[in-house]
């Protein structure tokens, strides 16, 4: 281990760096830090818990740290400039960690979310051209499903008959809401069929698969969710992960499975012929709709690639949306002047709900995007993120006594890329960085309209070589589900109690709100 360090010293001399500050070990055999992280995270509270660790612990102005964690090191760091190297400008010396694939890969199998090096290189050539087709962003298709969301809200509304005809809903939780729609809407594009969440009985009989059960369409969201959260247990416990017991998360990978592998053998026996088959199941006209496993079926007939590549866009897909629209209703209900604001907008450019377009809904409402951008700022929807060292390196900044100097980074060590840590950072974004403020996006220097860019301190959807390939479409999306809400509900009133609860995350790889998104809505 001497020799190790004193090669790591003399290769980091001549490389002209500088050790950066080491955290405090904790805990019996270093297993402390592990521990609270843990237990932040239970408590939803682990985006917090990483900033107040080291603000408390190394001070506000120190942004690169080691961490001690039992028998490894962990470099964390909220530095713009070392995340930019990592993504972007010196991408080739990393990539995601093996924690990464190696708690994934059971449950969604090796695809270009989870996968590392030319496996990762073969999977976004295989899905990348996906999303430059217009046919992803299908408006009408959200449409539907937008109406099934309206439904389900009157319907959580007519269980309380003496609120009927005043105007307002009951209070009620729109999260769990816009986690059933999105689930609709990226099962559709995916697979052809929707599961039809929100409601069962809009679902159409499926053809029988000689030796294939039928799909579980009732509990694959469950899984899902299930699978998840021990995918987040495993990447944090890392290379102790064989402590945990794996029964639970098996049967949830083996469901998941099925349900994709089900229409993978749809689409292989079908062949070109799938679209048709989908329009005469589910009676509406497919003839020009995009689906994903479609045209991933033309480029590959492997079963076990089309179940994972597709599994991978389904949670890439539908979480992060649902999450993003759950904190944009959270905030709004919050803020009623930004309601008001945001609804005039709305209105002015979409008075009806017909003839709404994706280009006018990317450029014709500049506050809709400087309240998205806001949220995702407050409330990032993926808060840490992580990346490897795959040979030895330097970062730009973090060595020294002021963090200013490069840092020599030894090949396969680990560093968290706390995006939240990143956005909370008053020396970036002002005094006011805790308030949710999205007026910040139009001032000069704020990222928003005219101004200028924002750089890696604004990360929402990654950056550099594996930036998310979903933007403009989640984008798109929860900017269309807003406009439809608005144009439906003139006010809303925060329903959660004490109305002045601090914010909770929820975090299974994205993070949700911990106590859901309470609100009561007034009909328009
Ligand atoms: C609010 C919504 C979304 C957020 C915040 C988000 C965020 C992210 C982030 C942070 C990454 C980079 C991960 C990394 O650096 O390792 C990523 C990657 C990715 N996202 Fe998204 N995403 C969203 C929606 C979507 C949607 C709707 C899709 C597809 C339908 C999608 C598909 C992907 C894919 C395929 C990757 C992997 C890219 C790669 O590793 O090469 N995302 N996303």
């Amino acid at each position: 281990k001497r020799n190790l360090a004193s090669r790591y010293a003399a290769r980091a001399a001549e490389l002209k760096c500088s050790p950066a500050p080491r955290m405090p070990v904790k805990g019996f055999l270093g297993f402390g830090r592990l521990i609270e992280s843990i237990k932040a995270t239970n408590a939803e509270r682990g985006p917090q818990y990483v900033v107040s660790a080291i603000d408390s612990e190394m001070g506000r102005n120190v942004h690169t740290v080691v961490v001690p964690i039992a028998d490894y090191e962990l470099i964390a760091t909220r530095d713009p400039a070392n995340v930019q190297a990592m993504l972007a400008t010196k991408s080739a010396d990393w990539d995601v960690g093996e924690a990464r694939n190696a708690s994934w890969r059971p449950l969604f199998g090796d695809g270009v979310f989870t996968s590392r090096g030319e496996a990762w290189k073969h999977s976004r050539a295989l899905v990348r051209p996906q999303f430059t087709k217009d046919q992803i962003n299908d408006l009408d298709l959200i449409e539907r499903h937008v109406q099934q969301l309206f439904d389900a809200i009157d319907r959580s509304s007519s269980r309380v008959p003496s609120e009927a005809g005043k105007g307002w809903t009951p209070a009620l939780d729109l999260q769990p809401l816009f986690y059933n729609m999105t689930l609709d809407i990226t099962t559709e594009l995916i697979y052809g069929y929707s599961v039809h969440s929100q409601n069962p009985r809009s679902r159409v009989a499926l053809p029988t698969l000689p030796g294939l059960a039928q799909p579980d369409r009732e509990n694959i969201g469950t899984h899902m969710d299930a699978g998840k959260a021990w995918v987040e247990t495993r990447g944090a416990l890392w290379k102790y992960r064989w402590l945990l017991p794996t029964k639970q998360f098996s049967k949830h990978c083996a469901a998941v499975h099925a349900y994709a592998q089900w229409f993978v053998q749809l689409r292989l026996q079908r062949g070109d012929g799938y679209l048709d088959g989908i329009r005469e199941d589910t009676g509406q006209d497919s003839g020009s709709r995009y689906i994903l496993l479609d045209e991933l079926a033309k480029a590959t007939r492997d079963p076990v690639e089309l179940r994972s590549q597709t599994l991978n866009i389904l949670t890439a897909g539908r979480d992060t949306t649902a999450s993003l629209i759950g904190w944009i209703f959270y905030f709004l209900a919050r803020h009623p002047r930004v309601f008001e604001k945001l609804r005039a907008e709305v209105l002015a450019e979409f008075p009806k709900p017909e003839g709404i377009e994706f280009r006018a809904l990317r450029d014709k409402i500049p506050y809709m995007t400087s309240v998205i951008n806001e949220a995702l700022r407050v409330a990032p929807v993926i808060p840490l993120n992580e990346r490897v060292a795959i040979r030895d390196t330097v970062l730009p900044r973090g060595g020294g006594p002021k963090g200013d100097e490069p840092m020599f980074v030894a090949e396969g060590q680990q560093v968290l890329i706390p995006t939240f840590a990143m956005t909370r950072r008053e020396d970036l974004w002002g005094d006011d960085a805790e308030e949710f403020r999205p007026e910040r996006w139009e001032e000069e220097g704020g990222g928003g309209g005219g101004g200028r860019k924002r750089g890696f301190e604004f990360i929402p959807f990654g950056g550099g070589v594996r930036q998310c390939l979903g933007q403009q479409f989640a984008r798109t999306k929860a900017a269309y589900v807003v406009v439809r809400l608005l144009q439906r509900y003139d006010g809303i009133a925060n329903a959660e109690e004490p109305a002045d609860a601090p914010m909770r995350f929820h975090h299974t790889i994205e993070n949700r709100s911990g106590s859901g998104v309470q609100v009561r809505l007034h009909e328009a």
